[in-house]
């Protein structure tokens, strides 16, 4: 893995040089695990660190307004990520970069326990969730479940993490309930395979599109 930073640049610069970002890009080289995908979407040019302005593009770009979307890009990058700073990394913190190959230390408490601590997915955790909340359906939650699985997964004295998962489920739900008020469960595994977001945006291009042709 190490010395092959010339691979990556495919800059024709001399190889001596820092390889600075370049370095943080080789995530994309390996398997990323889910939580990983999870953000990668809010990567917007793949060098491997989420700056604020990628978090506001990526929020725009799944449809969140300009309020919620600049609040994410302080609240995310600034809670998250200096958690996420690898040791030795020489960077301009109040730049509040997130660094995607350390967003594992970017867990919170408070959370449904489907990412482990190393940002895998848990299937068990994952079926917990429908099978402990989905009185009305199997497949689904309604906001109120919803708002009952956030009460049962709160630890004591755990206000900023109970805050951050509040606010992603709340996000969550209201981008993507049904017209009946449910949140699917293939929705819910969308997110943490991170492939959510990525639908969402193509579909508000199509959305766009369609609607430039009328
Ligand atoms: C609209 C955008 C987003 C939505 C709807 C969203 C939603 C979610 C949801 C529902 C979870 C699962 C929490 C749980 O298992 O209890 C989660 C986990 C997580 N998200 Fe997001 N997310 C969004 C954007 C982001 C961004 C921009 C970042 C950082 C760059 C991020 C970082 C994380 C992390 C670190 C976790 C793991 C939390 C934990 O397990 O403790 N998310 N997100
Ligand atoms: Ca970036």
């Amino acid at each position: 893995m190490a010395g092959k930073a010339a691979d990556t640049t495919g800059s024709s610069k001399n190889n001596t040089a820092e390889p600075a970002a370049a370095s943080m890009a080789d995530v994309y080289n390996g398997e990323l695990t889910p939580l990983q995908r999870h953000v990668a979407f809010f990567d917007r040019n793949k060098d491997g660190i989420i700056y604020p302005a990628e978090t506001y593009q990526g929020f725009r770009a799944i449809g969140c307004g300009v309020a919620l979307s600049a609040a994410a890009a302080v609240f995310v990058n600034g809670g998250l990520g200096p958690k996420t700073i690898p040791e030795n990394e020489k960077t301009v913190a109040f730049k509040l970069p997130i660094y995607v190959k350390n967003i594992h230390k970017g867990k919170h408490g408070s959370d449904s326990g489907v990412y482990d601590s190393n940002g895998r997915f848990v299937p068990e955790k994952f079926e917990e969730i429908f099978k402990k909340h989905a009185h009305t359906r199997p497949d689904a939650l309604t906001g109120k479940e919803l708002q009952e699985m956030l009460q049962k997964n709160r630890e004591p004295k755990d206000l900023k993490g109970w805050l951050g998962g509040f606010t992603e489920w709340k996000v969550l739900y209201s981008l993507c309930k049904d017209k009946d008020g449910f949140l699917h469960k293939d929705t819910v595994r969308a997110v943490y395979d991170g492939s959510l977001f990525e639908r969402l945006e193509q579909e508000r291009k199509s959305k766009k599109e369609s609607s430039k042709k009328k």
